[in-house]
């Protein structure tokens, strides 16, 4: 089945699908857009006109991206990226809660910032959201190499993503300094090759969004 992958170069949603596919050696076309231009093709795919979008030459277009994970796990099961029991399964996606949680408030943060007239208590809201995940992320990692059963898997991915995009979008923003434990994770998972191959980078928006 050809896959191709509607993605984005800063997305850290994106970037959980483009490591999934990669730990599992699935190989896919990756179309890179800028899904807030008038030129991007995700409505053609996703009602809800957000990327990731993986399509299957086959079947329907896969959108959501944890969703996407879920689509990949059940299509490629080896190696296992979901944990093996129900438990450990729904904690490991607890994690992906909090993680695209944190991204969901930064880019929300990224936007307020760029309004004509921003409003300080919402960026203060979505600033608490991100601070008080990066603090779960930090108690939930303690001092392991992976989360759950430290064994590499979905919740790694998820948090992985979170904080190399927080890294890239928000350098003002001092987590590896307030959290050496995460920097400490982080850093052992951008070494991997699946992350090398995935580094989020910024986008130049040419239309006016907000
Ligand atoms: N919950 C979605 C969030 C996806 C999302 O917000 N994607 C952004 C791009 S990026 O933030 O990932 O770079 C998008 O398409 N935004 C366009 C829009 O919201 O209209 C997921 O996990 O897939």
């Amino acid at each position: 089945m050809a896959l191709t992958l509607i993605s984005a170069t800063p997305s850290p949603y994106a970037r959980k699908v483009r490591i999934m596919l990669a730990e599992k050696g699935v190989q896919f076309t990756l179309q890179t857009e800028v899904p807030w231009d008038s030129t991007t093709k995700t409505k053609d795919y996703n009602p809800l006109e957000k990327l990731p979008v993986l399509i299957p030459d086959k079947g329907q277009p896969v959108f959501e991206s944890h969703f996407i994970l879920e689509w990949i796990e059940a299509h490629y099961p080896e190696p296992r990226l979901y944990p093996p029991t129900k438990e450990k399964e729904l904690f490991a996606k607890q994690i992906q809660v909090i993680a695209d949680g944190m991204c969901d408030a930064g880019v929300l943060l990224f936007f307020e910032k760029q309004r004509e007239q921003p409003s300080y208590e919402w960026q203060a809201r979505q600033r608490r959201k991100l601070e008080g995940g990066m603090k779960a992320l930090s108690g939930y990692v303690g001092d392991n190499e992976f989360i759950v059963d430290n064994t590499f898997g979905l919740a790694d991915i998820a948090a992985g993503s979170a904080l190399g995009w927080v890294k890239v979008r928000m350098p003002e923003y001092d987590w590896q300094g307030e959290y050496p434990n995460l920097k400490r994770y982080s850093a052992g998972l951008e070494a991997r090759k699946s992350f090398q191959e995935s580094v989020p980078y910024p986008q130049k928006i040419s239309d006016k969004i907000v």
